[in-house]
């Protein structure tokens, strides 16, 4: 039962996007292009071995050349904008160490790298790995200053391959971010209204998030134009792996001069998750504030059933917004602070402090959706239901808008790892005798239509159902997180449309 005084639910204050480094016009990514390079000339034994990355990958030397490095201190670093550039070349510097290129995997990273890597990653607070704000977040320059962030204007500072479809797989991400900027000041916005009782600017909000929702869901299908799926797969991806449910490294790996022995004696491995997209805060941030929860894959005891007005009827929460002291919903009534989901809650120690405790707040707050039930439950009939409507179609439009955008990224998951993986038959990308051929196919130009089929049912909901062919080879595939990776993303897709809002006729 909810209380009924205002006591019980403190007003805690709508979070300022400015105190959680989110900028309104670029919003998770930095609002001034990040550094090219570290300019202090003490970093350039790092810089200018990442200068000649690639050369020393091709010829085989770059564990040579890094046994030599020598051991430098971070204490010169002193903005955040250094630490994100160190983070960046260590990072670039370590997995290309560990993973190698044609050569064994290795379990130890040399104390140069390791123990820098250590401090830089407290500085940032992320774990000592490479993440999504390393690569897409803080890896990007604009091609003619002078013109705005967009995908036309973007190149990389560093990838792994030296191939311009990493560069267009971290950019199209970048542009991602940049459009998601439209969506966090709309969602602030949305989360005052509703907190003011405000429909009018609660539609236009959520209007906004539609739209922005839209765009990325648009950018995201550009990854085909110039990301070949067998790049990616066996050029980009492995790079980006880390050390936790990883076959190859089963115990991890030793970050040597970093921890000692444990107490029985024993060398200590430490084990993370590698990068991928699904480490945007953006998207998390989306979900908290439309209330989609993400439960634990196979265990959602609501995916497959819709709410509807009658579950609001017969619900306990108070029976209109006027039973809310000052309006005011109950805090955190249905977002946890703590993700439900066991992905979403490892992987924010690879989302930077900051932006983490920007989710982690946003989740006190958000409550748009219980607000909108409870207009929907106060509607008398009136001139007012109109607005009630309206109200819930956008709202249920901003699920639509996500849904889709899941949907685009299951048939992503489905062409650049599936596919790829199916024909790989298990081995390792290191193997150079065994590689599969390039895939020709693509390059013509690949349709997903035959892949997957889509059916778009009225309201939000749109359901996709795999051909044979894809699913029947997935069931092994992990994902960075150790997740079952399409069981997993097909029911982040259904928690997406499960919070849809039925009106009755
Ligand atoms: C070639 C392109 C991409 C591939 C192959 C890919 C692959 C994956 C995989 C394997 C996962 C499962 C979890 C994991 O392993 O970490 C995942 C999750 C996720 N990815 Fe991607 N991804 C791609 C592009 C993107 C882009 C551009 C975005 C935009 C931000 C994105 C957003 C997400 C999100 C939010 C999740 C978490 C699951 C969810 O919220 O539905 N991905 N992705």
């Amino acid at each position: 039962m909810p209380p009924n005084h205002i006591e019980a639910y403190p007003q805690i204050t709508v979070p300022r996007l400015e105190d959680y480094d989110i900028d309104p016009v670029t919003g998770f990514l930095p609002p001034t292009p990040p550094l090219r390079r570290l300019s202090d000339p003490y970093y350039e034994p790092w810089e200018s071995l990442l200068d000649i990355f690639h050369d020393l990958m091709l010829a085989g030397r770059l564990r040579e050349c890094i046994g030599k490095l020598e051991l430098l201190k971070t204490d010169r670093l002193k903005t955040p904008a250094e630490f994100r550039r160190a983070f960046l070349v260590l990072s670039i510097l370590a997995h290309g160490y560990i993973w190698g290129n044609f050569e064994p995997v290795v379990d130890r990273l040399p104390a140069c790298l390791a123990i820098p890597w250590v401090k830089v990653s407290a500085y940032l607070e992320v774990a000592p790995i490479v993440n999504h704000a390393a690569v897409v977040l803080w890896n990007w320059r604009l091609i003619f200053p002078n013109e705005p962030l967009c995908l036309n204007n973007l190149a990389t500072l560093d990838t792994y391959s030296n191939t311009l479809d990493e560069s267009w797989f971290y950019l199209v991400t970048t542009a991602i971010e940049c459009i998601g900027s439209r969506a966090l000041t709309a969602i602030v916005s949305a989360i005052q209204a509703s907190r003011d009782a405000n429909n009018k600017a609660l539609i236009a909000s959520l209007t906004d998030i539609s739209k922005a929702i839209s765009d990325i869901r648009d950018s995201l299908q550009r990854m085909y134009e110039k990301c070949d799926p067998y790049v990616f797969y066996w050029k980009v991806r492995p790079y980006l792996a880390g050390w936790e449910n990883e076959d190859r490294l089963p115990k991890g790996i030793i970050y040597e001069g970093v921890d000692e022995v444990d107490e029985k004696g024993e060398t200590i491995f430490r084990q993370y998750v590698g990068a991928s997209a699904g480490q945007s805060a953006l998207i998390q941030a989306l979900d908290i504030a439309l209330n989609v929860e993400h439960y634990p894959t196979n265990t959602n005891p609501k995916a497959k059933g819709h709410s509807n007005i009658f579950n609001a009827l017969h619900s306990t929460s108070p029976k209109n917004s006027s039973s809310y002291p000052n309006n005011i919903p109950p805090v955190q009534a249905e977002h946890s602070i703590t993700p439900r989901q066991p992905y979403l809650h490892k992987i924010r120690q690879n989302i930077p402090g900051p932006h983490r405790r920007f989710l982690e707040d946003l989740a006190k707050v958000a409550h748009i959706r219980e607000y909108v039930m409870s207009q929907v439950d106060c509607s008398d009939g009136d001139d007012g239901d109109a607005e009630v409507a309206a109200l819930v179609d956008v709202y249920n439009e901003c699920l639509t808008r996500m849904n889709e955008f899941r949907n685009k990224h299951l048939q992503i998951v489905s062409v650049y790892i599936i596919n790829q993986a199916r024909k790989s038959g298990g081995l390792h990308f290191n193997s150079k005798d065994h590689a599969p051929s390039l895939d020709k196919g693509f390059s013509a130009g690949i349709s997903t239509t035959n892949l997957i089929k889509t059916t778009v049912h009225r309201g939000t909901t749109a359901a996709t159902t795999m051909e044979n062919s894809t699913t029947t080879h997935s069931g092994t595939i992990k994902g960075t997180g150790g997740t079952d990776l399409m069981p997993f993303l097909k029911q982040m897709r259904d928690e997406t449309a499960s919070k849809e809002i039925y009106l009755e006729q």
